[in-house]
């Protein structure tokens, strides 16, 4: 078994493909290009997975494939393997390197003629940039010992068929996708927290006002038993003082007028009793009737 070389590939272009560009021509493959639909995966972001399929490329049109993410993807070029010969395919280094990886392949059986379906997927951190028509597929093409007498009959694909779609169709919980569906989590719940937060310092500012308030009705409170308590105090003070006054009235205090002044000394001036150290007789209150204190204690 042999593989083409490129002047044996552009010699034999126009029986291998429908548009026979010796630009296509890469050392010893046939480079391919992406072609008008292609297919990709739903990510957990996409609004409606259930009903999401394949999308038309137009000419100088963009497609993305995120990472974590399946993608089918139809060539431009119409391929056409003649029966003594096989072809290898895969994706270029460039995109490999990107982490795009081709899944399917990697063979095309003799007979086969019609666009080839690149199954690839991204398993790198970014997203990978297409466009309609961008180089990114190689085929080679290998001899066989003699032309195959099993091949394939039946033409080969135009579009994507609706029955590979529907063996992949659902969210793919990648890695990435997975990393994103906590990161979201953690921003829901962090928004949640705050809420909470903003509600409990809420209550705690509703409690401070109350506490507030009872402070101020205790003061309020405290001030009137003080001034009933002063008021209590000078009505008690007020009432034994009345009943001292009733009980034991006081004595009458006996005023002298003072000795008329003879520029004598005190000594000189006392009596003779009080010079000789005798107690000054003070006179007597008038004596109350015996009628008056019998009035007193009947009350
Ligand atoms: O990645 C690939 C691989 C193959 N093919 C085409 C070329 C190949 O000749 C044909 C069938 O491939 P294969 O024989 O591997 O598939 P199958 O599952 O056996 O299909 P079938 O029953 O039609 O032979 O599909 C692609 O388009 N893409």
């Amino acid at each position: 078994m042999a593989f083409w070389s490129s002047q044996k590939l552009e010699a034999h272009l126009a029986r291998l493909t429908d548009n026979p560009d010796p630009g296509m021509v890469d050392c010893n493959a046939l480079t391919l290009r992406v072609g008008p639909e292609y297919y990709v995966t739903p990510g957990l972001e996409h609004p409606s997975p259930r009903t999401h399929t394949k999308q038309p490329l137009d000419i100088g049109q963009g497609m993305t494939i995120p990472p974590g993410q399946f993608a089918f993807l139809l060539t431009e070029e119409k391929i056409t393997i003649p029966p003594e010969v096989m072809g290898f395919i895969s994706v270029k280094a460039t995109y490999k390197l990107k982490g795009l990886v081709n899944v399917s392949g990697f063979h095309v059986d003799p007979g086969w003629s019609g666009r080839l379906i690149f199954t690839v997927f991204n398993a790198g951190p970014s997203t990978i940039h297409l466009e309609r028509r961008l180089p990114v597929f190689l085929l080679w093409i290998a001899d066989l010992d003699a032309p195959s007498e099993k091949r394939k009959r039946a033409p080969g694909h135009e579009g994507i068929p609706p029955a590979i779609i529907s063996t992949i169709t659902g969210v793919v919980d990648s890695i990435y996708a997975l990393e994103k569906r906590v990161e979201k989590n953690i921003a829901d719940v962090s928004v949640k927290q705050d809420a909470e937060i903003k509600k409990i310092a809420n209550k705690q500012d509703d409690f401070r006002d109350e506490v507030v308030e009872l402070k101020e009705r205790q003061n309020k409170i405290l001030l009137g038993f003080g001034i009933a308590a002063v008021v209590a105090g000078a009505i008690v003070g007020a009432g034994v003082k009345m009943l001292g006054d009733r009980l034991f009235p006081a004595a009458p205090v006996a005023i002298t007028a003072p000795p008329p002044a003879t520029g004598r000394t005190d000594d000189e001036q006392a009596t003779p009793a009080a010079r000789n150290g005798v107690a000054p007789v003070v006179p007597r209150p008038p004596e109350r009737n015996a009628a008056d204190s019998r009035d007193k204690t009947d009350n």
